[in-house]
């Protein structure tokens, strides 16, 4: 048996009536995908009222594959999927995905934004807000698409949660004005959409479309990285007498930054939440909380569940303080070795550079989209903090933890100190909270001020 049996409230919200729509919020480890999975297996079971197939829905092609080791044998009408394979599928399903070239890859897109930045502030004077990152714009344009902002006045009017300083509405003209171009040099090039724009397509469709739906229920874990209009293309994608079960936990948002479940539109009867954590030990969880009551990860109360410290103890999270980034590397490639042994470990890092070099050597498996099966055998994952979402690993090794490497520079151009801390953050709280027994974060130089810095949650070591 993969999945534990369902404790507390737990049962309450997996076998929720099958109609209309609910928001499930936890906080990590608190059973969401275990729900997620026991709800989908629910609404698909042929003995349950108003029973029919079933779209178990998430953001990154890892959890996709976790989450089919975890479907039990038995379930049956359910399809797990990432958001982007069911878009391209129901558009192509009706004639409007060309191919899959169809749709901007990231390098492409950053190339047309770069662009279009650049012919727009040849029709200004010259100022620093052309200068900026692309980063900073190409993060605008997906929150633009994400929410669904059709026009230059609804772009003015709509409210952004979480940015520090909102835009002028001359810079709003700007950014709309490097939208449209953006979108001319992509449809010049023969891609109609980019990953962000695509739910606004799907949504547009599925109000045209009359035929009967093909999913009586959706299921949607890690929904905090799903746009509004992913999320309402969702809702209109179900047959209006089933189901959209939303789990998310906007601690964790890594993606689609400043948006919330809220802005979609779902009407629903009550918001669920969950702070009972079942994955990590005491003293991961402890360490957790206090990163999730540091300043840079404060959000919206009503979004947001204050975690519970789990009874389980165990051993502090080890911090190596290193004379150098080899000696992270030896570190970390030791205890890997080690830990791998008599369990799962994962060695994570903030990016997939970083996380490559630290693991030569190593017989690894890497968290990549194309992993197509979960071992759960002892071994060795590789990954980015980001490719880490929703699993979990009995030892999780983090190195390069120091202000170097954390914040990322280049968020911190993209976006300034306070955004990048708040995104950073997240990134940091996501890949601790996948430990369930062990945890060892490296650094040299100095340690990120992103994670707490009250001793008592760490045993300190310097080798
Ligand atoms: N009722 C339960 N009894 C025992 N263990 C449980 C229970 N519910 C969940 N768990 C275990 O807790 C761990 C975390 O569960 P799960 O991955 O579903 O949490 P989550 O809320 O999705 O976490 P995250 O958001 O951090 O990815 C898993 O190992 C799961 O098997």
């Amino acid at each position: 048996m993969r999945l534990p049996t369902p404790k507390g409230r737990q049962p309450y919200v997996i076998f929720l009536p099958g109609q209309g729509h609910q928001v499930v919020l936890g906080t990590a480890g608190t059973g969401k995908t275990t729900m997620a999975m026991l709800r989908a297996e629910h609404l698909a079971a042929p003995t349950t009222a108003n029973s029919g197939r079933v779209l178990l829905v998430t953001y990154n092609n890892a959890l996709v594959t976790y989450l089919r080791y975890l479907q039990p044998a038995a379930a049956q009408n359910i399809t797990i999927e990432t958001y982007g394979r069911f878009a391209r599928g129901y558009l192509n399903s009706i004639g409007q995905m060309p191919s899959w070239n169809g749709i901007a890859q990231p390098a492409d897109r950053r190339m047309w934004v770069e662009q279009a930045v650049k012919e727009v502030a040849k029709t200004y004077q010259p100022g620093s807000f052309f200068s900026r990152d692309t980063g900073f714009f190409l993060d605008e344009l997906e929150w633009i698409s994400g929410m669904g902002v059709a026009s230059l006045d609804e772009y003015k009017e709509v409210p952004r949660v979480g940015r520090e300083r909102g835009l002028a509405n001359a810079q709003k003209e700007a950014v709309w004005k490097i939208l449209m171009v953006y979108r001319r040099l992509r449809t010049d090039a023969g891609r109609r959409y980019d990953w962000y724009d695509l739910a606004s397509s799907v949504h547009a469709a599925f109000a045209q479309d009359k035929r009967p739906r093909h999913y009586r229920h959706v299921v949607i874990d890690e929904g905090q990285d799903l746009s509004p209009e992913a999320i309402r293309s969702l809702v209109a994608a179900v047959d209006p007498q089933g189901s959209v079960t939303f789990f998310g936990d906007y601690h964790q948002m890594i993606y689609g930054q400043g948006m919330s479940w809220r802005s979609c539109g779902l009407k629903i009867q009550r918001v669920e939440r969950f702070a009972d954590n079942y994955r990590n030990t005491a003293e991961i969880a402890r360490l957790a909380i206090a990163m999730s009551r540091m300043p840079h990860m404060a959000g919206d109360p009503q979004d947001l569940v204050e975690p519970r410290e789990p009874a389980a103890a165990g051993t502090r999270p080890t911090l190596v303080e290193c004379r150098d980034e080899a000696q992270e590397m030896d570190i970390i490639r030791a205890q890997a070795t080690d830990f791998a042994r008599n369990g799962t470990v994962a060695v994570l890092a903030r990016t997939w550079a970083d996380a490559r070099q630290v693991c030569e050597g190593l017989r690894v498996r890497n968290l990549q989209p194309d992993l197509n099966r979960w071992d759960a055998t002892p071994g060795i994952y590789c990954g980015a903090y980001h490719s880490a979402k929703g699993l979990e690993f009995d030892a999780v090794l983090m190195p390069f933890c120091g202000v170097a490497h954390m914040p990322h520079p280049d968020t911190v151009t993209a976006f300034g100190d306070d955004e990048a801390a708040a995104r950073e953050g997240r990134l940091l709280y996501v890949s601790t909270t996948r430990a369930r027994t062990d945890l060892l974060l490296t650094y040299s130089g100095t340690v990120t001020p992103l994670l707490p810095s009250d001793d008592a949650l760490y045993a300190k070591v310097t080798p």
